[in-house]
């Protein structure tokens, strides 16, 4: 049932069709994450075949899907047993995948009988994918052979219908009719007699020359030649590097458009993984290459919470101070109108200097933010503190005849070396980790005090303290700390795991001297205002933490 004689040249598949988009032919569209189809065999032992495609696919940034061929039994050591399914089933998989999905390019491994052969070079006349990279597999790593006879004979009638074929030096010679070249000169004459007789560009591979380098070569039919060198890596682990190649040259084809530029990316790959594959412990024979060593080290292997997550995860961290802050004799006092006038303005005086250093600290996020939007939102806010919250403390201190620029008590004097502190450190995830629970205990209390949440008396115009509940309670502000917020969250997302810890540990330290700030000696009212209590009576341990930084 060889279909193989009516296979025409690569032309055939391509002449004058119009293109996808316009003017870029078909097979020069660079696809962002490409679908990569493997029509190979199985390797259970997944260093070969298609388990080695996807990974090889995945690895090099495109969707891997793949389309069985025959089922080897086999490991690192070699081939035992080999089963061809009905190859109907092969094409039944084939127009499965082309009638749903795009297939940007097609790497074909072990076609395992004549047959095969055949069914693939029916559906690739039919479907015309736009790049096809042949791995013309006949013999593994192992010495075992993975093609019959005839099938050999019909894989050379193949050819015309890939745009690269990628023998190693076996192959290569079967491919020629002649003795396996000796050395790279012997290797690179047959490659160009390979590509003028055919038409089609061949990779040569020196991966089983004997010697201290292993060099490559990517020949056109023109016999433009492109060299690619490199040093032999001392390795066992060899298995499945030709698969492997040949995924990620066809997935660099479909990511960068370019055939030379392919073959080097997808090469620096698979050194990479070559010279990373004595890390698995796979077998005893051969050994896999480690297609993901590159991409885990880069990127790691955790899977980072997402900004939401974080935010709801750190804000929760602070329920405990966030109900130690509700508890405080100053917070029930101001919210009942009870608290002594000076109390409220030491309180006052000691926010004022506090604001000062703030503004500072939000200019300093200013300075560092990463992005123009941050940049903007972080400087917005220091002039905020300024101009809004600062000249209305001092108006309201100015009223009174109390100074708006009093010395620094111990607590505002921590609070403020620890966010002066995280500026002189200069990280902006951090930096923006000590300005966060400001903005958020102030909102989140303000917001619960106007709601009548510590009281009626908090909603009354008559409260002594009204102007200064209703500044707190505004939208304005709840709106820029959900912005504020949303910057947090983004940042520490995106930082590396110690950053972000550096960022919680900032955070919560914060956050322990609002409570500290809220909870300090006040005028009149010092000593209850002075330690916060447990209803077991047990100092509570956040201030303890805060007040030991002073
Ligand atoms: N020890 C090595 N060090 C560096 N590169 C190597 C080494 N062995 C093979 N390669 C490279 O691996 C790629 C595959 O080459 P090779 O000639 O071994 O293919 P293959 O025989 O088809 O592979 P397979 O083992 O999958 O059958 C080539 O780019 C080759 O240069
Ligand atoms: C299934 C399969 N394809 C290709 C090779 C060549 O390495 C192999 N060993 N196994």
């Amino acid at each position: 049932m060889s279909a193989l004689p009516r296979l025409e040249r690569p032309g055939y598949l391509r002449v004058d069709e119009p293109a996808a988009t316009g003017s870029v032919a078909a097979d020069r569209i660079r696809r962002r994450i490409p679908n990569i189809l493997s029509i190979a065999g199985s390797d259970p032992s997944g260093g070969a075949g298609i388990q080695a495609d996807l990974k090889s696919i995945a690895a090099n940034g495109g969707y891997g899907m793949a389309a069985i061929t025959a089922l080897t039994a086999q490991n690192t050591r070699g081939v035992r047993a080999v089963h061809v399914p009905p190859v109907a089933f092969l094409t039944e998989q084939l127009d499965a995948i082309a009638d749903d999905a795009r297939v940007d390019a097609v790497k074909l491994g072990m076609l395992g009988s004549a047959e095969v052969v055949a069914a693939v070079g029916d559906w690739l006349v039919g479907t015309r994918p736009a790049v096809v990279v042949l791995d013309p597999v006949m013999i593994a790593t192992s010495g075992d052979r993975l093609l019959d006879a005839d099938a050999e004979r019909a894989l050379r009638d193949l050819l015309p219908l890939a745009d690269l074929v990628t023998p190693n030096l076996a192959e290569l010679a079967v491919l020629v009719g002649e003795p396996v070249a000796d050395d790279w000169a012997a290797a690179l004459a047959q490659g160009r007699a390979l590509a003028a007789a055919t038409g089609v560009r061949v990779l040569v591979k020196g991966g089983h020359l004997a010697g201290p380098e292993t060099p490559d070569a990517l020949v056109e039919a023109d016999d433009t030649t492109v060299g690619f060198d490199g040093a032999r890596i001392a390795t066992t682990n060899t298995h499945g590097t030709g698969c492997s190649l040949s995924s990620a040259i066809a997935t660099r084809r479909a990511v960068t458009g370019d055939w030379s530029v392919a073959v080097g990316e997808a090469r620096a790959w698979l050194r990479e993984s070559i010279a990373a594959g004595s890390e698995l412990e796979v077998g005893g024979g051969n050994g896999p290459i480690h297609h993901f060593a590159g991409v885990w080290a880069r990127g790691g292997t955790t899977t980072p919470p997402t900004p939401a997550d974080l935010a709801a995860e750190w804000w929760e961290e602070t329920a405990g101070i966030r109900s130690a802050i509700d508890d405080l004799p100053f917070v029930r006092r101001l919210a009942d109108g009870s608290l002594p006038r000076d109390a409220f303005l030491d309180y006052l005086g000691q926010d004022a200097v506090y604001l000062r250093d703030y503004a500072r600290v939000l200019a300093a996020a200013s300075r560092l933010a990463p992005d123009a939007d941050a940049q903007r939102f972080w400087a917005g806010s220091a002039a905020g503190a300024l101009a809004e919250e600062l000249a209305s403390h001092e108006r309201l201190l100015a009223g009174a005849a109390a100074t708006a620029h009093p010395e620094p008590d111990a607590t505002t004097t921590a609070y403020l070396d620890h966010l002066l502190a995280a500026v002189a450190r200069g990280e902006y995830g951090v930096v923006v980790a000590a300005l966060l629970p400001c903005f958020q205990l102030y909102v989140d209390l303000g917001m619960r005090l106007a709601a009548g949440g510590f009281g009626a008396a908090a909603r009354r115009p008559e409260h002594p303290y009204a102007p200064w509940l209703a500044s707190y309670a505004d939208p304005g502000f709840a709106e820029s700390t959900r912005i504020a917020t949303g910057i947090l969250a983004t940042t520490a997302a995106a930082a590396t795991p110690a950053l972000r810890e550096r960022m919680r540990r900032a955070y919560r330290v914060s956050a322990e001297h609002e409570l500290a700030f809220f909870g300090a000696p006040r005028g009149g009212s010092a000593a209850e205002a002075a330690a916060p209590h447990d209803a077991d009576g047990a100092r509570n341990p956040a201030t303890v933490v805060a007040t030991a930084t002073a």
